[in-house]
């Protein structure tokens, strides 16, 4: 790297000193010479992550508990939030983000063949979006147009994950209510891992799979509940308490609802439970049906004080 000259030594005090100096500027082909370098490196670096992933499989399958999927959530989500606060310079973000989605998806890939199935009933480009960025190209993708086929799809399979809209859509049924059974599929992660206003994926999507029995993360539990006097009162009380997405279920006002609720927090199922009855609703049933890491929210003003 080509020196500044006012720290150099041997200028200091020279009569040259005095005069302006301007940096030597390097040809292009030897910076050309500086990127082929650096790109031989990283590539040596990822056949080097591949040897050891090689190694990870072997240990993987040794564990009684393994299911079908190699996806870890837990380990996915202190991954991205790692990768996201360390960034620093001129390359964007999003890239960076985006080039380390596809490298952990392709080596989860290559642990254990999976595809990625997706609900495209509420808008085909942003859920498309999602998968590429955060699954890459490599890992097939199947559209469905529904939820309830995304999550019949995932229960038929060894380890494939379903994308489905993280909030309320049109039309869209209470399809979390087949995630109910012990057998039956979970929610095992919300992406994006890290959320921020101008994310180039960023519609809000829960990810579905077998249950995950390694490696699973519970800082959020999601609940279906079946209400019965399902009010606006009802909805104006829980607002403020829990992350909620309510549907028309069994007869005129009955509800079922899809509650977010973090662990350990002020606000716990039983607050849920309590606020419903105070508002004249009562709960019929109620059962967990996935959980995922705590939504996690990058401020770019934070990272350029810090
Ligand atoms: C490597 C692992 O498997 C998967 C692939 C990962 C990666 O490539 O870094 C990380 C988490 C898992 O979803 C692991 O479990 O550590």
């Amino acid at each position: 790297m080509p020196k500044n000259p006012a720290s150099n030594p041997a200028s200091a005090g020279s009569s040259a000193a005095s005069a302006p100096v301007s940096a030597p500027v390097p040809d292009l082909s030897t910076l050309r010479t500086e990127i082929d370098r650096i790109d031989a490196h990283m590539h040596a670096l990822l056949i080097e992550r591949s040897e050891i992933i090689d190694r990870l499989v072997a240990v993987k399958r040794s564990r009684a508990a393994e299911g079908g999927s190699a996806f870890r959530p837990a380990r996915e989500a202190s991954m991205m939030r790692m990768i996201v606060d360390r960034h620093r310079g001129i390359l964007p973000l999003d890239t960076v983000e985006g080039i380390w989605r596809v490298i952990i998806s392709t080596f989860t890939y290559v642990q254990a063949p999976y595809a990625v199935h997706a609900d495209l009933a509420s808008g085909d480009a942003a859920m498309r979006d999602s998968a590429r960025f955060h699954f890459g190209f490599t890992v097939p993708f199947i559209a469905h147009m529904g939820a309830s086929g995304v999550v019949a799809a995932v229960a038929g399979s060894k380890g494939d994950l379903g994308l489905v809209p993280a909030f309320a859509a049109p039309g869209a049924g209470a399809w979390w209510t087949a995630l109910e059974g012990e057998h039956a599929p979970k929610i095992i992660a919300r992406l994006p891992f890290v959320e921020r206003a101008d994310h180039p994926a960023g519609l809000p999507v829960f990810c579905i799979a077998h249950p995950v029995t390694d490696g699973a993360v519970t800082e959020v539990e999601t609940w279906s509940l079946h209400v019965a006097g399902w009010t606006a009162h009802a909805a104006r009380a829980l607002a403020p308490l829990a992350e909620v997405i309510a549907v028309p279920d069994r007869g005129l006002d009955g509800a079922a609802l899809l509650a977010s609720i973090p662990v350990g927090g002020a606000v716990g199922l039983d607050t849920v439970l309590a606020a419903l009855r105070a508002a004249g609703a009562s709960v019929r049933a109620v059962a967990l049906v996935g959980s995922h890491a705590s939504r996690y929210t990058h401020c770019p003003q934070d990272a350029a004080q810090g």
